[in-house]
């Protein structure tokens, strides 16, 4: 489904600090799969992500999302892909605070441009599937951590995105909050969305909700 060719990421290019964060990544990431990604901090996990979810470019390289090449792709076209391929959960959450949780799920719709009702509908849905239908009028900061990220797990789903991104997505909830999410993982590869996350949690790792797991160290492959 996504195929990376030689695929190269460059900071500060040309400038005394240039530092290279990905260098030559071949990998073909599979539909409907659950792919963590693991490696010491700086080893360029999130780097990786932020490329394969079109938030950012390589220095070289190719990416190919359905066999086409969108690598060389101007930035409003990426934009549509992004928004309509891609959810993403960040470490941090990022949601919107003095929004409710209901109203932080829609903001990546509405570019989409669809009726008002039909958002709202589908947001309530979401909630209520995620066990927030109760707190969907809450401001998203009087929410625990594990509710936020539940909040940002169905922001992520409000564009009904075929790959789900998730970068660190244990990091800030405690072993019983990481479970939960695994049983969220699961359900969203039973439904046959594809998951992509970075993870230094032996719990997410070990998990019978990843299917595979992919090192990286210095920027490089180490171990699939
Ligand atoms: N915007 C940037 N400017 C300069 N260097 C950067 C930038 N973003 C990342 N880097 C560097 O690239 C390397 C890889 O970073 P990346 O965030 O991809 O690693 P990571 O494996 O996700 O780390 P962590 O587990 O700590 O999140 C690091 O050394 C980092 O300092």
């Amino acid at each position: 489904m996504i195929q990376l060719t030689d695929i190269h990421k460059a900071f500060n290019q040309g400038q005394h600090n240039e530092y290279w964060a990905l260098s030559g990544i071949d990998l073909e990431l599979e539909a409907r799969r659950v792919t963590a990604f693991q490696g010491p901090s700086g080893s360029g996990k999130t780097s990786l992500l932020t490329i394969v979810g079109c938030l950012a470019r390589p220095t070289r390289g190719r990416v190919r999302l359905h066999g086409e090449d969108i690598s060389g792709l101007p930035e409003r076209f990426l934009t549509e892909i992004r928004r309509r391929t891609f959810g993403f959960v960040f470490q941090q959450f990022n949601l919107i605070r003095g929004l409710s949780a209901l109203d932080n799920v829609m903001l990546p719709a509405y570019p989409e441009g669809k009726p008002h009702a039909e958002l709202l509908q589908r947001a309530e849905v979401l909630l209520a599937r995620l066990q927030l239908g109760h707190r969907r009028h809450a401001r998203v900061e009087w929410l625990s951590g594990g509710e936020q990220q539940r909040v940002a797990i169905a922001r992520a789903l409000i564009n009904d995105p075929e790959v789900i991104i998730a970068d660190e997505p244990t990091a800030n909830l405690d072993t019983t909050l990481s479970k939960q999410f695994l049983a969220i993982l699961e359900e969203l590869s039973g439904e046959g969305r594809t998951v992509l996350l970075t993870s230094h949690d032996p719990l997410v790792i070990k998990s019978s909700a990843v299917h595979r797991v992919v090192g990286l160290r210095d920027g490089r492959l180490c171990g699939d």
